[in-house]
């Protein structure tokens, strides 16, 4: 499953979009190690999940990407697709035996993959830039009012009441962590010649420092969540995934010792893989 899509000289096709985003949130799930989340090979921060939960919902959900990939490219309205990402979670919800392993997935990369449909329609392909700005032009209006609607969700009722950007925010906000911080630090580790994995480690703490993640708040509170972004800000400028295992899987340790998984930036880790796999 590790291998990069072919590079497509054309615009890629909705089932392509799709297997895009399967694929990148199993180059999420394959990174190890990963502090407090869930690996191949280890639970992190989790007691009711493991790596089989998620290849589970994984299987269940390689459908839902390509026909909200159709769906973008057929110009649907926000409705539709929020018809079908609530229909996605009933899947993997019944895959799961009711654990919550991908919702902020298939709310983020959904709309990503919308949006690369909307751009493909037009014969272009879906360069971060472009996914942006088609994400913007035709469900930006429609992701700002749905934003001041009160979450149901431990997280983003978290959110709220702490002030912090949930998932409904920064979308509204066109992902502006997925946008400024993910994709830059992916294609500096990349050009700097890290390995795959450790490039995405890299990527996945920049993230971590950066997002308000609601699991983190909702989990260990405001305290929980500026530790962890002050021991991801500490493993970059001690020199990152380069300074090998061992420093990450302390973090690692310290966040399972805290009960903090960053289930938000792991998402965002997985659209910027995505975004590389299309690129
Ligand atoms: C729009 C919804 C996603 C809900 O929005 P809301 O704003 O209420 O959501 P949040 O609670 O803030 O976040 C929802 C999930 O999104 C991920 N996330 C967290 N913070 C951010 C952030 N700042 N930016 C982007 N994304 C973020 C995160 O998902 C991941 O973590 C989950 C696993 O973590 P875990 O700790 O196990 O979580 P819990 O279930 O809370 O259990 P315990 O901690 O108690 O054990 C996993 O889902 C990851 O993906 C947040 O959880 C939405 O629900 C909705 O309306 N959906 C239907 C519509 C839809 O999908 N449409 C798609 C096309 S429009
Ligand atoms: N690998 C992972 N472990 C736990 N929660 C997650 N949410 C998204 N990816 C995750």
């Amino acid at each position: 499953m590790s291998a990069p899509l072919a590079r497509h000289a054309a615009a890629p096709t909705a089932q392509q979009i799709g297997r895009a985003a399967t694929l990148a949130l199993y180059d999420e799930l394959a990174l190890s190690p990963k502090p407090g989340l869930v690996t191949l090979t280890d639970r992190g921060s989790h007691t009711d999940m493991d790596a089989h939960t998620f290849m589970r919902s994984l299987f269940a959900l390689r459908g839902y990407f390509v026909r909200i990939a159709e769906l973008g490219a057929a110009g649907a309205p926000f409705e539709a697709l929020e018809q079908a990402g609530i229909a996605a979670e009933a899947r993997m919800l019944a895959a799961t035996g009711g654990i919550n392993t991908h919702r902020g997935a298939i709310f983020m990369l959904g709309l990503l993959c919308a949006s690369a449909g909307a751009l493909a329609a037009q014969g272009e392909r879906p360069t971060p830039e472009g996914v942006r700005a088609a994400l913007h032009r035709h469900w930006g209006d429609a992701l700002a009012r749905r934003a001041t609607r009160a979450s149901t969700l431990p997280g983003g009722i978290a959110a709220r009441r702490l002030g912090l950007r949930g998932a409904s925010a920064e979308a509204a906000q066109g992902f502006p962590t997925l946008f400024n911080t993910a994709v830059p630090a992916l294609r500096a580790a990349t050009a700097r010649g890290l390995p795959r994995q450790a490039a995405q480690l890299d990527t996945l703490f920049a993230v971590i420092a950066a997002l308000d993640d609601s699991n983190l708040a909702h989990r260990g509170g405001l305290a929980g969540l500026r530790f962890a972004q002050a021991a991801a800000r500490g493993f970059l400028a001690a020199g990152g995934a380069a300074q090998g295992r061992p420093a990450a899987e302390a973090i690692g340790a310290a966040f399972v010792r805290r009960n903090l998984s960053p289930g938000g930036s792991a998402d965002t880790l997985a659209a910027a893989c995505w975004l590389q796999r299309l690129g």
